[in-house]
């Protein structure tokens, strides 16, 4: 049976959520699920903003069937082309085949190379700060390259203020009945899935996300329904001001976060030594993860919130431990910058991790790292102790 929400008096959420699904994108770990937004206006004309992803097809054509109630679909606008919330745009053609596909210009060799039907004959080009009236309600389009892929945009219903922020704005996470951020504690339950999406998919293309940031600002929001996860209708700046942060590279919490490896449990005796001197000297909500433990996607997301970044590891086959060379070169390739580094290497014979480690921070933007490295050769000895207490000082002087 169908299981829609009412949005506003004329809006309707048509989408699902997977609680199945082991891996987004087949790489991040949802435990938390997932949800596919889609929404429909009940204009003069009938609006579907996006579809959602084939997994939840049969529940997302009764949604839509229902909230249609035997009108027909005249206009799909097409955010973003991602499969997540296109797959189906082939059956939804095929179930109202004069729907007017509204879309940019980038969407189009996109559409032709998912699908077969004829693309030409039904869409609508539409370009920045183009509009669209479907009777009560215009749309105004609004270009989002490269957030995170070269054709999304965001459509903005210029009557309600609403922003349709495509995966903007966006979350790990199934709707459990409250589809308002405003209805769930999103700070404590939603933040870290929230970072964790953002960091890991978007978090590259900080420089679009400010671009579009820019272009929002000019807008007066009253509400945001993104692609995933709840929709915001209170309290919008908080959240807005998170994906600034973000964004902009900028640490989120002057914290500690300590990222370490080990085989036979010496780097990590190390590791803990030092957070323990760490709250010796005050330092609170110290974050640790054993990187063959915690999926890469977590380090990455924790490594933009906190200000002060540790890394400890054993060399390994003349090179870094592989699951730590994996989370470095993950976030060299999200472009972090603007952190305070220390790295701690073990090695029983010719340690090179240290060395190896720092040169991958050097080919990275404004990062300071600490001079105050440890290198434990097999195990920790009482005379390192100074080097790790030297280190401990070095990060907390550095925190205040
Ligand atoms: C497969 C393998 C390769 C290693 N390669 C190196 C190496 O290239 N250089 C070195 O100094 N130690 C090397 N080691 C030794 C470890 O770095 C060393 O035992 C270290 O103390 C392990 O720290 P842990 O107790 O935290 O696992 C290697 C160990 C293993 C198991």
């Amino acid at each position: 049976m169908h299981c829609v929400k009412k949005v506003t008096d004329d809006l309707y959420w048509i989408g699902g959520s997977d609680r199945r699904l082991a891996l987004f994108e087949n790489v991040y770990p949802i435990p938390r699920g997932v949800s596919y937004n889609s929404y429909v206006l009940l204009d003069e004309k009938t609006v579907l903003l996006d579809t959602v992803d084939a997994s939840i097809s049969g529940l997302f054509f009764e949604n839509l069937e229902y909230v249609l109630d035997g009108r027909t679909l005249d206009y799909l606008i097409v955010n973003h082309m991602e499969p997540d919330h296109c797959a189906i745009i082939g059956d939804v053609v095929r179930r109202y085949p004069d729907v007017k596909l509204v879309c940019n210009a980038k969407t189009v060799p996109m559409l032709k190379q998912f699908f077969d039907f004829p693309v030409e004959d039904r869409t609508v080009i539409v370009k920045e700060m183009d509009t669209l009236c479907t009777g009560k309600h215009t749309f105004a389009f609004v270009m989002a390259p490269m957030v995170h892929w070269p054709e999304a945009m965001v459509s903005y219903d210029t009557v309600d203020k609403i922003l349709f922020s495509a995966d903007g704005f966006g979350t790990f996470g199934a709707i459990n009945g409250n589809l308002f951020a405003d209805e769930v504690n999103f700070e404590r339950d939603w933040l870290d899935d929230a970072r964790r999406y953002f960091i890991n998919i978007v978090g590259k293309y900080g420089v679009q996300v400010q671009n579009l940031l820019k272009k929002a600002a000019t807008l007066e929001i009253k509400m945001i329904c993104p692609l995933h996860g709840p929709i915001w209708r209170e309290n919008l700046g908080w959240f807005i001001e998170k994906y600034d942060t973000w964004s902009s590279y900028k640490p989120e919490d002057q914290a500690v976060m300590i990222a370490y490896a080990s085989i036979y449990g010496n780097t990590e005796n190390a590791a803990e030594i030092l957070a323990s001197k760490l709250a010796d000297k005050g330092v609170k909500n110290i974050a640790m993860y054993d990187v063959s433990v915690t999926d890469p996607s977590v380090i990455v997301s924790e490594s933009f919130r906190c200000s002060h970044l540790v890394f400890a590891a054993p060399s390994y086959n003349g090179g870094i431990f592989t699951k730590m060379e994996t989370v470095l070169s993950e976030l060299k390739a999200h472009s972090l910058q603007n952190r305070t580094v220390a790295i701690m290497e073990n090695g029983t014979w010719a340690p090179v991790a240290g060395k190896q480690m720092r040169e991958i921070f050097a080919g990275m933007k404004n990062i300071e790292l600490l001079e105050e490295g440890v290198t434990i050769r097999s195990a920790v000895k009482e005379a390192q102790e100074a080097s790790l207490e030297a280190l401990a000082e070095k990060i907390t002087s550095s925190l205040t």
